[in-house]
């Protein structure tokens, strides 16, 4: 056997397949009927001629193109001498597989976040790189990327163990944390090196296995970290050639990070458990509920505030359908009106982030986005604070612990992306209401309102690493209050019931003349509800890229991972985020209900 390549997809029937290659194979249909006689434990391999020669397809490309691990080892066949062909990686007629001992490798796509733009340098990044293998896909890094958060470079590793690791950058007497780590898209788990604590050998000759305890632990598990610490020298620093002062990295403690984009698919139903099995307000439960206070909205934030297992640590403002001051106004009217002055409401930007008057939609919910029921003034202030500058503060307070509801355009989530290089890896989940996938939006055919109010924002959000829910209207436009819903909610002996009756007169009527719906569509609630009960969902993670330009300006595109594509793309390196696929609509209306009509 001379290669195998494992393609991280699987066949049409949904098992896992691999390329083998053999060489000086002497009878093939032997061989094939060979193979066909092989069990490992309970299943049989079925093997197949692979109907196009492998040779038509250069194996550089498998790794520049996918990133997939690539096993290419010559093994030296010659001490299997009296078998008759070897097959997968046992010798057909062996009775005990002994290994083997060729040097394993991989290409690893490490993404490195992080770097200041004074560093935005290829060679910066090659460096940084080069401390985990060999380089063999370097940085094309130039000031002129379009997005200067992150950038992917390929290694070749001899471990199979996923790199997520930090390491600090002084540069200057300024030191900035630097995040490194594997592409999650790219990464194939090693099946050849995990430390063990039985190993199943087969034995072919009674067709039976046999299980050895406790074999002796591979040293080759472990993983041995070269030390960082390396300069970067007078004159490799761009734009900053006359610099005296130098760079140098630092090992920081290797302690797990928190927050990472990291996590396998099954880990959601974990996050129920943190989130929302808790009955006591842990720091598991925290929340920072981020308010665009406009109507629907109002009725998300009446929703948190009637939840006992969230706390909310603040609300920060954003314009939208109303301007960002409008928004102000009404998120210190509800902490008023729920009898919660205590809550920080921090003001957001009042533009989006490429600048110029922000697109706001009074005629949804109203000219105050209270639906037009004329409230007095609040007493309460907002904080000293911008919106930014206040997540900042809040997910450097709590690491790990703080979730974001991002109920409306994202310029104020971006900017602390911006601002704070660790933010992304600080934050513990970020919900977000916005996008229409594979569907059209409600401010126009391509886009949805939130993301069509700052596109840029978002694509910087999307991009940015941190663990990221995303809910769209294809999803939220299935779950609605009906206008029986809406009277019962009225004449309920709910907290906010008369309040809530009131502010939705207006938008209801809005979607009998915009929707032809009798009732009202419920966007905000339904994201609260995927903040607390994210079992009510199901989700398809995938990298989304939102379209800044052109007519489509403002559409959400996410990468399904269907295809492997033949070149690189806009979507590629870049984390997934989970987007939410199906919503169980019966049980998140029930949800919304039952806690707005609670006393
Ligand atoms: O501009 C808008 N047009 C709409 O049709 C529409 N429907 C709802 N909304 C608000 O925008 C978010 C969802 O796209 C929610 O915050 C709605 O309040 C809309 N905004």
């Amino acid at each position: 056997m001379t290669d195998a390549y494992l393609p991280r997809r699987k066949d049409k029937s949904g098992s896992f397949f691999a390329f083998i290659r053999y060489d000086g194979v002497k009878d093939k249909e032997a061989m094939l009927k060979a193979i066909g006689n092989v069990c490992i434990v309970d299943w049989r391999v079925k093997v197949n001629v692979a109907r196009f020669g492998k040779e038509a397809v250069a194996r550089s490309q498998y790794q520049e193109k996918h990133g997939r691990r690539l096993e290419e080892h010559t093994r030296n066949i010659s001490e299997y001498s009296n078998k008759e062909y070897t097959c997968g990686v046992v010798n057909h007629n062996a009775s005990l597989w002994k290994g083997d001992n060729s040097s394993f490798e991989r290409v690893a796509w490490l993404k490195i976040m992080g770097i200041p733009v004074q560093l935005w340098d290829k060679g910066v990044f090659d460096r940084i790189a080069a401390n985990y293998g060999t380089v063999v896909h370097g940085s094309m890094a130039s000031l002129g990327d379009g997005n200067l958060a992150q950038e992917t470079v390929g290694v070749l590793i001899k471990n199979g163990k996923q790199i997520t690791d930090t390491v600090v950058v002084s540069w200057k007497r300024e030191s900035f944390t630097i995040w490194v780590e594997e592409v999650e898209s790219s990464w194939c788990p090693d099946f050849t090196f995990v430390k063990i604590d039985k190993i199943l050998p087969l034995d072919f000759e009674s067709g039976k296995h046999k299980v050895l305890e406790n074999p002796e632990a591979s040293s080759s598990t472990e993983v041995t970290r070269k030390g960082l610490d390396m300069e970067i020298e007078e004159g490799e620093i761009i734009n900053d050639p006359g610099d005296g002062g130098l760079a140098e990295m630092n090992d920081v403690a290797q302690t797990p990070r928190k927050g990472t984009n990291v996590q396998p698919e099954e880990s959601k139903s974990d996050k129920v458990g943190n989130i929302y099995d808790q009955n006591t307000r842990t720091e598991e439960t925290s929340s920072h509920g981020k308010l665009h206070a406009e109507l629907n909205d109002s009725m998300a934030i009446m929703m948190a505030f009637q939840t006992p297992n969230v706390e909310i640590l603040g609300l920060t403002t954003i314009f939208g359908n109303v301007s960002v001051k409008d928004a102000t106004r009404n998120a210190l009217l509800l902490c008023e009106m729920a009898g919660r002055s205590d809550i920080p409401v921090a003001q957001g930007t009042s533009t989006p982030l490429k600048g110029g008057e922000p697109t706001i939609g009074d005629f949804a919910h109203g000219s105050d986005g209270l639906g037009n029921i004329n409230l007095p003034d609040p007493k309460s202030k907002k904080v000293d604070m911008s919106a930014s500058e206040f997540l900042v503060d809040k997910v450097s307070q709590y690491p790990g612990e703080i979730s974001i509801l991002a109920l409306g355009p994202l310029t104020n989530l971006a900017m602390a992306i911006k601002r704070d290089s660790s933010f992304v890896t600080k934050v513990k989940r970020v919900v977000i209401l916005g996008g229409a996938f594979f569907a059209l939006g409600n401010i126009n055919p391509a886009a949805e309102a939130n993301i069509y109010g700052d596109p840029e924002a978002a694509d910087v959000v999307f991009t940015s690493g941190a663990i990221i829910d995303v809910v769209g209207i294809n999803i939220t436009t299935q779950v609605k209050l009906t206008d029986d819903d809406l009277d019962e909610l009225r004449q309920s002996a709910g907290k906010h019931a008369n309040f809530l009756g009131d502010i939705t007169k207006f938008y209801r009527d809005w979607h009998v003349k915009s929707d032809g719906v009798y009732g009202i569509y419920l966007h905000d609630p339904t994201s609260f509800v995927l903040l607390v009960r994210p079992d009510l969902f199901t989700y398809k993670k995938g990298v989304v890229r939102v379209e800044t330009q052109g007519i489509c300006v403002g559409h959400t595109l996410m990468d399904q991972g269907l295809k492997i594509w033949n070149t690189e793309n806009p979507w590629t390196g870049y984390s997934p985020v989970s987007v939410v696929w199906t919503v169980n609509v019966d049980e998140v209306v029930k949800y919304v209900k039952n806690v707005l009509m609670t006393p």
